[in-house]
């Protein structure tokens, strides 16, 4: 791939130019050690490392072009500098105009909120599949070029990738795209360049707060990204989340709301739930899902708000909706032969735990005993930990804190810091097992038949990762291994 400087600078906003402008280039980076001969490398400030430090490793590997926010002192001949204010918003601009726009050429959907994001853009990728419609998706588990899958690296990856990923989809026949977008990326400005059919926000609880520092910081990160939707994007908003409103007090787009619980623009009601699943009532239509959980029906309802949004059918969208499977590692079941129910979940927040918990008590028939089995992450927001005991304990008649994925942590550590979180009456309720694997088969051992062993924090995940090494654990196949099942 080739593209003239001059053509690409008519896209950005620069300050000053030194060198030649009537160049080729053949690729935009902002790492330099992927920069080859005639590469354009973009200068950016990270979080560990500030990219100006590397101009010279840049042209050192051949760079023909350099967009930075402040000069070097010298300028080599034959090298083209282009100033700029804001470095981020650059390099989101080129990579959109390198890979000639995708976004417009397809409808992309991105989705926000602290939890729900990678449930809700999967099930509109699947059921869009099913629609017959060839489909793009960006999320914490896969990314999807139509029926061709990429490997996840973040729940929304750098400018750089997202606009490859999107050029690709376009090129595969792609209609649409569904995005998670998280609040590190409006932060980073990775959604930069993207144009949006549509945005939705689905709920912000405690998170990321190592990250954004504030919850006043990390709901403005979050609401940007509705502050920058254009006039012909709609921006569904979940007005049961307390900030509902607030996400889309300033957007341009059009705001549509959806809620369990009020009147709204969408709205849902659970009329019967069922360990396999429930029955729905959706804007008084009445359909049975293979979800459980109010979180769900909330879920669900996005998507399906979503959908009528982008033109589709109601009746056709809503018999795929009766179709479609739960997510990996969301509320992931595994019975034992002897009745104990195992269920894998990912919930990493305290409003998740307690919405899967809350989820667990309404299915709960008797008197069978619930046993949590959670860890917090190293390296991540560490106010949260205790929280997460204190929902775990809540909702469950045992809890076994463990390790999620340590990091560099020590993870004693982090479980002592979630054991502050337990309260002087709930001491014999809990115990501590570091080691997930045996965590886990203790639960299996504690349990009785009838009961419900929740593994959370992990969900889909493969590997734990300790000390930047990711070994292999499963926690659907350590279920699986502690009740005798073969897959
Ligand atoms: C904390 C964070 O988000 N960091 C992201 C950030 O890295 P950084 O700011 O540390 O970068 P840096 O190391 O300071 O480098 C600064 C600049 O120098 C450049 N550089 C660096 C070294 C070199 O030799 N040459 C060079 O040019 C780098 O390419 C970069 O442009 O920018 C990088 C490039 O886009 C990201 O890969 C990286 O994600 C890290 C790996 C990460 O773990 N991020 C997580 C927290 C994240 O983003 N999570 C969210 C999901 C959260 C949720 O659950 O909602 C996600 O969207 O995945
Ligand atoms: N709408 C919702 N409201 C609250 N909790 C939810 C909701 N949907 C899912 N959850 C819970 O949050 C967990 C994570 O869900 P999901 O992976 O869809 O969220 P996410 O926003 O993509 O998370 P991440 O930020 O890690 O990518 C689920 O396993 C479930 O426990
Ligand atoms: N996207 C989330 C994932 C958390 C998953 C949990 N298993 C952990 O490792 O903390 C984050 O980066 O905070
Ligand atoms: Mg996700």
């Amino acid at each position: 791939m080739k593209m003239n400087l001059r053509k690409l600078l008519e896209h950005i906003d620069f300050l000053e130019v030194h060198g030649k402008t009537d160049r080729e280039i053949d690729s935009v980076e902002f790492d330099s050690r992927k920069i080859k001969k005639d590469s354009a490398f973009v200068a950016q400030r990270g979080l560990h490392a500030d990219g100006h430090r590397f101009i010279p490793a840049a042209l050192e590997n051949g760079a023909a072009v350099i967009f930075c926010e402040e000069l070097p002192k010298e300028l080599p001949a034959g090298v083209t500098f282009v100033s700029v204010k804001n470095s981020g918003l650059v390099l989101g601009k080129l990579a959109a105009a390198f890979y000639g726009f995708p976004s417009k050429k397809m409808k992309v959907v991105g989705v926000t909120g602290t939890n729900g994001k990678t449930s809700i853009v999967t099930l509109l990728y699947r059921l869009f599949k099913q629609l017959g419609h060839n489909s793009g998706l960006i999320s914490t588990i896969s990314y999807m070029i139509d029926d061709k899958e990429d490997t996840a690296t973040h729940t929304t990856p750098d400018a750089l990738r997202i606009q490859q990923l999107m050029a690709q989809m376009v090129e595969a026949g792609c209609e649409y795209c569904f995005m998670e977008v998280s609040s590190h990326a409006v932060q980073q400005q990775r959604i930069e360049g993207i144009e949006f059919a549509g945005g939705v926000f689905t709920n912000i609880t405690h998170d990321h707060l190592d990250y954004h520092k504030t919850f006043a910081a990390y709901i403005k990160a979050k609401k940007q990204f509705f502050d920058n939707l254009t006039e012909s994007a709609f921006a569904l908003t979940n007005i049961d989340d307390k900030n509902g409103r607030v996400m889309v007090q300033n957007t341009k787009a059009k705001v549509i709301t959806y809620s369990n619980r009020a009147l709204a623009d969408y709205h849902c009601k659970v009329i019967e739930t069922h360990f396999n699943g429930m029955m729905l009532n959706l804007t008084g239509r009445e359909v049975w899902t293979r979800f459980v959980g109010k979180f769900n029906a909330s879920n669900l309802l996005a998507v399906f708000a979503v959908a009528v949004n982008l033109n589709q059918d109601e009746d056709e969208v809503l018999t795929h909706l009766s179709n479609l499977e739960p997510v990996k590692g969301r509320f992931e079941t595994v019975r034992s032969n002897d009745g104990k129910m195992g269920i894998v979940d990912y919930a990493h927040t305290p409003d998740a735990l307690k919405n899967v918990l809350t989820a667990i008590s309404g299915i709960r028939s008797g008197n069978e005993q619930v046993i949590t089995v959670i860890g917090a992450g190293g390296d991540r927001d560490k106010t949260k930990r205790p929280e997460m005991t204190q929902e775990a304990i809540a909702g469950s008649d045992k809890v076994i804190l463990t390790s999620d994925n340590p990091r560099t942590e020590n993870p004693a550590q982090i479980i002592r810091d979630m054991e502050t979180g337990i309260g002087a009456a709930d001491n014999n309720k809990v115990i501590s097992i570091e080691n997930r694997r045996e965590a886990i088969k203790t639960a299996t051992l504690i349990a009785q038949p009838g009961d419900i062993i929740l593994v959370a924090g992990k969900g889909h995940e493969s590997y734990q990762e300790v000390n930047g090494v990711r070994h292999h654990f499963d926690d659907v196949e350590e279920l699986k291994n502690c009740f005798g099942i073969s897959e």
